[in-house]
């Protein structure tokens, strides 16, 4: 079933390079019709299955939303090359046959007005020599905070989990005549626990020493985002008629947030000086692009990636009932490693006798759990947190789908990768639609890992300054078994509904 490799996603081919199917309309109505299907009639997902059913082929053309008639003034470029199997999907990968500047979300590009006037990082190309300057700046923020982050991640997790169990008691014992049962939601806490955490690791700012930021630094973060991607998003909030009227038909302004990111803005300057100053003397960033830098990975990147992820790890492990057994094997994965680890602290005279709850559960404790590792690449397949890649074509050339197609691509395509769907290929994955937490174990599974596109390139390949992987692929999963080994040192068992906690089972032994 799993191919060895595929052969490179831009080729000279055998077959000849045919036309790509697909279309974009007529001009306004074609946008509108397919912003509608995304938005409204089918959904993300639905819009991309059923266009590549219906041109029998997993390259092809689209309109990606948001689109005219009234985004941008007709500025944006909606039309797009759809891209969703495992093969062709490689050549978002390719830095020298896409062009990343500017298009992280798409061809609607929220501006500079959200991050004080910096073209951050994140969305300049390879070729622009300040990527590779602020590239080395993101890695190397991650490096030094490498040193607390399992500590800081754990007490942050700790102080989110204390409040989440103060509420859960409180509920349970209004509700005690009636039931047992209790549900507490947990994305607030679990974003002050990441807010807190990721400005000491990351920036080594400690948000106690600003209450207003300690207090709503997560909140402002969560409306600096909306503002940016709400244009791009399925919200849900209102009915979709006026949900495309109100926020999906023009930018949303900076300025309604502009106040509260200076606040950010300046708690960096003076409580991650030392951040700062690496950016500014090592990379030779200015100040302002140090600081502007700073906030969109902790804001952006850091802070918006685990939003969306943890809560999906919780939710996936944590389903009702246990139906497979999944966390009880995970338990027993977990406890024992830290047995294990403690024992060797103990006999190496540190720690002697503190047993395992005390230590810490940090990068290379994780490392030895490979069912909750290969659990948390599942979900990742699964679940991408980041489902669309976009990369415009340098120059004309042949991209290759695994069913020995070959399009012909020309220079200005933008190319739209949707992750859901080029992981669940049928030609890389056995059950594709199916969660299956051992998928990644043994030398099978570790194969499989080069179809695993969640960072914006293989789980095998590294970020580098060269291309445009996340540059915390591997800090990311680490940290999402740090949470997962956390929960069942603390616990024998929970449930998660959604975003809710249905049960905290306290540890008995
Ligand atoms: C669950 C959490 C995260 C997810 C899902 C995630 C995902 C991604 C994805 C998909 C991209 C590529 C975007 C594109 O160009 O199309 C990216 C880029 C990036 N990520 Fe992450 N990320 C996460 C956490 C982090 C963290 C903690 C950092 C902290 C340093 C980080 C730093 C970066 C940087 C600097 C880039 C830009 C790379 C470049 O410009 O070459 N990410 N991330």
């Amino acid at each position: 079933m799993l191919p060895s490799s595929f052969p490179p996603a831009a080729a000279a081919t055998a077959s000849p390079a045919r036309p790509i199917p697909g279309g974009y309309g007529p001009p306004l109505l074609g946008p509108l019709r397919d912003r509608l299907d995304y938005f409204w009639f089918q959904g993300p997902e639905e819009f991309f299955r059923r266009r590549a059913a219906a041109h029998g082929s997993t390259v092809f053309r689209a309109n990606i939303p948001p689109a005219f008639p009234f985004v941008g003034g007709g500025r944006i470029d909606p039309r797009v090359v759809a891209v969703v199997d495992a093969a062709a999907f490689r050549a978002l990968f390719d830095p020298a046959l896409v062009d990343k500047r500017d298009v992280l979300i798409g061809p609607y590009n929220p501006g500079v007005g959200f991050t004080g006037g910096t073209r951050v990082g994140v969305y300049l190309d390879t070729e622009e020599a300040e990527h590779e300057r602020t590239k080395a700046f993101s890695m190397e923020l991650l490096h030094r905070g490498a040193r607390v982050w399992a500590a800081e991640f754990h007490a942050a997790v700790d102080d989110m989990l204390n409040a989440v169990d103060d509420e859960l008691l409180l509920k349970v014992k209004e509700k005690k005549n009636q039931s047992n049962e209790a549900t507490v939601g947990f994305v607030a806490a679990l974003q002050r626990c990441l807010f807190r955490f990721l400005c000491k690791a990351l920036v080594g700012a400690d948000t106690s020493a600003d209450p207003f930021v300690d207090k709503n630094g997560f909140l402002i973060l969560d409306a600096w985002l909306a503002l940016q991607l709400t244009p791009t998003q399925k919200i849900g909030l209102l009915p979709q008629p006026l949900e495309e009227i109100f926020l999906h038909s023009f930018p949303l302004p900076s300025l309604l947030v502009s106040p509260f990111y200076n606040r950010l803005y300046r708690f960096v300057e003076e409580h991650g000086a030392e951040a700062v100053s690496i950016g500014e003397k090592e990379y030779g960033l200015s100040k302002k692009d140090a600081i502007n830098n700073v906030l969109f990975v902790l804001g952006f990147n850091a802070f918006g990636g685990f939003s969306v992820f943890l809560p999906f790890l919780l939710a996936d492990i944590g389903k009702p009932g246990d139906p497979t057994g999944l966390r009880q094997r995970l338990r027993q994965e977990v406890r024992q490693v830290l047995l294990a680890s403690s024992s060797s602290a103990a006999a190496a005279g540190q720690g002697a006798g503190q047993g395992e709850s005390s230590s810490t559960i940090g990068f290379s404790a994780v490392r030895e759990m490979p069912l909750l590792r290969s659990t948390v690449y599942e979900v990742l397949r699964m679940r991408p947190p980041v489902p669309l890649q976009f990369g415009r074509a340098r120059n004309d050339f042949v991209l290759r789908s695994h069913h020995d197609d070959a399009f012909a691509v020309n220079k200005g395509d933008l190319l739209c990768g949707y992750q859901p769907l080029a992981m669940r290929d049928a030609k890389v994955f056995h059950r594709p639609d199916e969660f299956v937490p051992e998928r990644f174990l043994g030398d099978q599974g570790q194969q499989l890992l080069q179809y695993l596109y969640w960072s914006n390139g293989p789980q095998t390949s590294q970020p580098d300054t060269g291309n445009k992987q996340c540059a915390a692929k591997d800090a990311v999963v680490d940290t999402a078994c740090m949470l997962i080994a956390h929960m069942f040192r603390r616990y024998d068992d929970f449930e998660v509904d959604g975003i809710s906690f249905t049960k905290l089972q306290k540890r008995s032994t």
